[in-house]
């Protein structure tokens, strides 16, 4: 089954000459891409390998002029001075020809850098501006992935394009001296190349084809890789003793992934050299024929050198011409992956004449028949969910693993869009606000923050990076979450590296990462603040302290605040109890302890815990 869904998966991989062809219309907006690189990079390269193209003819002539002219000296009848010129001439053009495929190489590494690290920037840039829901999309990661690979390897797209060009002046500049020779000469060299050209491009497609359909493995592999080293997973692979498991399924799979290859590779290395003996077949045939034509008398020694090394170097020219053509066709199709996924827009954008956030908030928001299924599934995490929440208050959601809290606080993020019914805020849709007023009025802590492996001031104002050189402000976010006293046990204050990845770095226990974390909503200073659960590793004392901190230090805000534990919930003013993503109860504390219900319920369960 598995293997037939993957047969037909290459199938539909499978890319034609057409699309081959279309995709060389990549080839301009790449080039303007690498333009935008460097301007004055790409012209330098541009014209040396301009001069550099006129220089193999030229040295061949000048070679042809000298051999002849040392026979015309044996016969007596040369002149030694023309000859000496013509060997330094030589010398000369070989010098300069020496200089300039050095200064070419250098130019193309330095600009093959420059672009490398500038699509690597748009990659980034271009990644933050899209919506979780392509991020929840393994197609998704799949076209950034190929998209990601492009960003080092696309810098030879670029060598190949310029030598191109470089490669078709020289040939033609030795094609118009070899056809005043001998027009022939120029059909027998198509003759010999052309098939030659056909099966390499047909190799090229395979290649493309099977490693496109390999994509997703491919991202297993990686996948593989790093659970199987890296500082994260280290622990549990060695208590659950996973690294057989792990490492046999990456050779399993990567050995699957070489046979695969290793049959396209054997078939291509055969026609290859199949196709390789007639080049060599039909040079003999051409060196024949220039023999017999001096032979006969109709060019002259230096001639035939000219001729058999211009021919030469035309077939290999001319070969090489042909074949980067059909790799860089292949390229083209590969950097349709990048474009492609520069073509991906967010779904979630600014609506025209989008309003700012209101400042101040004057109602509050209210959830209307609100509905919402992620993407790819039918199930829905929220149903029909209609509540207010007024500006200034404290509200806690409670619910059981998996009722829908998180999905709530993201759709109030405007993370996601209602899938059904609507949110407003102020009496207006949230799909009227500029995103990012929204974004910068709305902070979020969620309970899988992440530990930034940077120091302990950079983990504290990645809640509000503009913000990062304001010591004042960081130390007072410290203060009310009470990461200060973590930061005041670490031997480098705020300048200790955290986690365990780099050098020097210090690692935290659970509670004094969220400790860390929380200080992070404190930066924000927004006008609805969201904390969901990331106080779990406090203990319960901890936890207390931080939401009445909390509560009292945001006064005048709007929280939203999601816990497991009873202490803390019941500070809230107000509770919604979700269930399946359904509202099933809501009220103060004491109320949904008055309606004895399913809050009441659980209320009574965790209490009969401590007792
Ligand atoms: N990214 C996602 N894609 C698909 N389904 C999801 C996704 N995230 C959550 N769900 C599903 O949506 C439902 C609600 O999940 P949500 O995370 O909102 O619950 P929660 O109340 O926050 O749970 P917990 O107390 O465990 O944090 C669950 O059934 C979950 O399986």
């Amino acid at each position: 089954m598995a293997l037939g869904r993957k047969a037909g998966k290459a199938k539909e991989e499978e890319r034609t000459w057409r699309d081959q062809l279309t995709a060389l219309r990549n080839l301009p907006p790449f080039f303007r891409l690498i333009y935008r690189t460097s301007p004055s990079l790409t012209i330098t390269n541009i014209v040396l390998r301009l001069l550099q193209s006129a220089l193999p003819t030229a040295i061949l002539y000048v070679g042809k002029l000298i051999i002849d002219e040392v026979l015309l000296i044996i016969d007596g009848s040369g002149d030694t001075t023309f000859l000496w010129q013509m060997v330094a001439l030589e010398l000369l053009l070989a010098l300069t020809s020496d200089l300039l495929s050095r200064g070419i190489s250098l130019v193309d590494s330095l600009l093959g850098d420059l672009y490398t690290n500038q699509t690597s920037v748009d990659l980034m840039r271009h990644a933050a501006t899209l919506d979780l829901y392509h991020f929840e999309d393994s197609e998704f990661y799949d076209k950034m992935e190929r998209a990601r690979r492009q960003t080092t390897s696309r810098s030879t797209l670029m060598s190949q394009m310029l030598a191109q060009f470089q490669s078709t002046v020289t040939l033609v500049v030795l094609g118009i001296s070899v056809a005043a020779f001998n027009p022939w000469l120029i059909l027998l060299l198509v003759v010999a190349v052309i098939p030659s050209f056909i099966q390499e491009n047909y190799f090229n497609q395979q290649v493309y084809s099977l490693t496109r359909s390999w994509t997703p493995e491919r991202r297993e592999l990686d996948y593989l890789r790093y659970i199987g080293a890296s500082d994260i997973t280290a622990k549990e692979v060695k208590i659950f003793g996973l690294a057989d498991f792990i490492t046999n399924r990456f050779h399993k799979l990567s050995m699957k992934y070489f046979y695969a290859n290793r049959t396209l590779a054997i078939k291509r290395a055969s026609w290859g050299a199949f196709f390789s003996a007639i080049s060599s077949l039909t040079y003999y045939g051409a060196y024949v024929l220039i023999i017999m034509q001096t032979i006969s008398g109709v060019i002259t020694v230096g001639s035939l050198t000219f001729l058999a090394g211009a021919f030469q170097r035309m077939q290999g020219g001319l070969q090489t011409i042909l074949s980067r053509f059909s790799s860089i066709g292949e390229n083209a199709l590969y950097l349709q992956d990048l474009f492609d996924f520069f073509a991906i827009r967010p779904l979630i954008a600014d609506k025209k004449g989008a309003l700012p956030f209101p400042k101040p908030i004057r109602i509050g928001w209210e959830f209307q028949n609100v509905s919402f299924a992620y993407p790819n599934t039918e199930k829905y995490a929220i149903r029909n969910l209609s509540f207010k929440l007024p500006f200034g208050q404290k509200v806690a959601l409670v619910g059981e693993n998996g009722a829908g809290k998180t999905t709530l606080v993201k759709l109030l993020a405007r993370l996601y869009e209602p899938t059904e019914g609507r949110i407003l805020l102020d009496g207006r849709n949230l799909r009227e606000y500029e995103l990012s007023s929204l974004r910068d009025n709305v902070g979020v802590i969620f309970q899988d923050f992440f530990r930034y492996q940077l120091t302990a001031r950079e983990n504290i104002a990645v809640g509000r990076i503009e913000e990062e050189l304001n010591q004042d402000r960081i130390e007072d976010s410290a203060r009310k979450s009470l990461a200060e006293e973590v930061v005041g046990e670490l031997e480098g204050g705020y300048d200790q590296l955290l986690g365990r990845r780099f050098a020097g770095a210090v690692d935290l226990s659970g509670g004094q990462w969220q400790k860390i974390a929380l200080a992070r909503a404190y930066m924000r200073d927004a006008q609805l603040l969201i904390l969901d659960e990331p106080t779990s590793a406090l203990d319960a004392r901890a936890e207390y302290e931080v939401f009445q901190r909390f509560t009292a230090l945001i006064e005048g805000k709007t929280a939203v605040l999601i816990s497991h534990r009873f202490s803390t919930v019941r500070m809230a003013d107000h509770i919604l109890f979700l269930e399946y993503g359904g509202l099933v109860e809501e009220g103060s504390h004491e109320e949904l302890l008055a309606l004895d219900g399913r809050y009441a319920e659980l209320f009574a369960l965790q209490a009969a815990g401590y007792k």
